[in-house]
């Protein structure tokens, strides 16, 4: 049955369930977050603004071409310049998910940590998901200057940590960009869970072993 279904249409109903999955776990409180998948055209579906990842209606998302003009369907995210800068980055990106899931957001308000890489190496699927996790600066959502500097990351990262705010994940599929950014939450509260304790994390030699 699958096999009958365009590819727009599977991608339609497959960020729905994502979204659905996503919110019923807490993932995407409100109406925050917002997901993007691209088509094998070059053409962008993405989630609309103010839209809840919860209550999603397939045939309402918004369609975009490459350039990000929007085409059809409800106005889209505000940030669709920032997955639209992802997916100019990345050539095998094939979506894109951005949460304001908890504690990736505390992660995100920590002072002190290194911007270049704010998590240690904490466990092998921490590595294997996520790699190297860099700190975007400061802007408001939806702002331009945001995508710019999402931009200017995101040949060498595919997560990444917007200040103050919470991830951004890019994926070849947007099964690949959940899972790490789920990665990346556990991760995130397991740092926060080990506070003050003692820690052993891999070592450079184990982590290098697992980027591959
Ligand atoms: O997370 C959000 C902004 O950063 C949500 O915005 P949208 O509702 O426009 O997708
Ligand atoms: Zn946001």
């Amino acid at each position: 049955m699958t096999g009958l279904l365009s590819e727009a249409t599977r991608m339609r109903d497959l960020i729905a369930d994502v979204g659905k999955s996503l919110f019923d776990r807490g993932l995407s409180p409100g109406s925050t977050g917002n997901i993007s998948v691209r088509l094998s055209d070059g053409s962008l579906l993405m989630t609309p603004t103010n839209a809840s990842l919860g209550a999603l209606d397939p045939a309402r998302l918004s369609h975009l071409d490459a350039q990000c003009n929007h085409l059809s369907g409800d106005k889209p995210t505000k940030e669709a310049f920032l997955h639209s800068c992802m997916y100019c980055q990345r050539a095998s990106a094939g979506a894109v998910v951005h949460l304001h899931s908890t504690h990736s957001v505390a992660l995100s308000v920590l002072a002190d940590l290194d911007p270049q890489d704010l998590l240690p190496p904490l466990t092998a699927y921490y590595v294997m998901r996520v790699g190297r996790l860099p700190l975007i600066p400061y802007f408001a959502p939806g702002d331009l200057d945001l995508a710019l500097a999402v931009e200017k990351t995101a040949a060498s990262h595919h997560a990444m940590l917007l200040s103050n705010h919470g991830p951004v994940v890019a994926g070849a599929t947007l099964r690949d960009a959940q899972y790490a950014t789920e990665e990346l939450e556990e991760t995130a509260r397991l740092y926060l869970l080990l506070d003050g304790k003692k820690i052993r994390p891999l070592s450079e030699k184990q982590a290098d072993a697992l980027r591959g």
